[in-house]
């Protein structure tokens, strides 16, 4: 694992965000979607951003994904493994990098065929306790043309990532992103590292 922090910390402190496509073995990934897709079989998912009923019409001009919000007290085998490799990379981080990372939180999102979620950073404009942002892609199969690719603009540099299954990106909260329109259902696990 130690190649793979080093690889996704340096990509972060040279350009803003790293990626990796093996964070997740072949069984984790496969456990994640069976998992992410019964919870949306289950009607667990609501619209981003419902809780906050008078801008829900504002709201879904920006994006229109599903999402649901991993609950450590109720995860599965899958999702607690997941969750303690996420602690162990928070470890190392804070070890390494003095990173000050005090809690994460994670959501599985369904973006169905149409949906995107337009340019934005991770902080809220009053809470900026969000330091990293963290998405793996759960999505069966894609390929060129499915659409769905994540845009990250450093600078005058924007760099296209195409959310193949099992691939992980790591970026500052504060990073300008951007998910284009997917054509095909786009499954994630996205996640937030915490100061607080
Ligand atoms: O799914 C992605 O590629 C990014 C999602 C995102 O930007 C977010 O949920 O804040
Ligand atoms: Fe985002």
């Amino acid at each position: 694992m130690f190649e793979t922090y080093e690889t996704l910390i340096e990509g972060l402190l040279e350009k803003g965000f790293g990626s990796v496509d093996h964070w997740l073995s072949s069984e984790e990934l496969v456990g994640l979607r069976k998992s992410l897709l019964l919870h949306y079989d289950n009607d667990l998912f609501h619209s981003a951003g419902i809780g906050n009923k008078e801008n829900l019409q504002m709201i879904k001009k920006i994006r229109n994904d599903h999402i649901y919000w991993l609950d450590a007290s109720k995860a599965n085998v899958y999702e607690k493994q997941f969750l303690q490799k996420i602690n162990d990379f928070t470890d190392h981080l804070n070890r390494t990098c003095f990173a000050g990372i005090h809690s994460f939180e994670f959501q599985y999102a369904v973006y169905e065929q149409g949906s995107f979620y337009k340019k934005h950073i991770d902080q809220f404009q009053n809470d900026d306790k969000r330091q990293f942002s963290i998405v793996f892609y759960l999505t069966e199969a894609w390929q060129p043309g499915d659409g769905g690719e994540l845009l990250l603009f450093s600078d005058d540099v924007v760099t296209t990532i195409q959310p193949v299954p099992g691939r992980m990106v790591f970026f500052r909260s504060d990073l300008p992103h951007e998910v284009l329109t997917s054509n095909i259902q786009r499954l994630s696990l996205t996640g937030w590292m915490k100061s607080i």
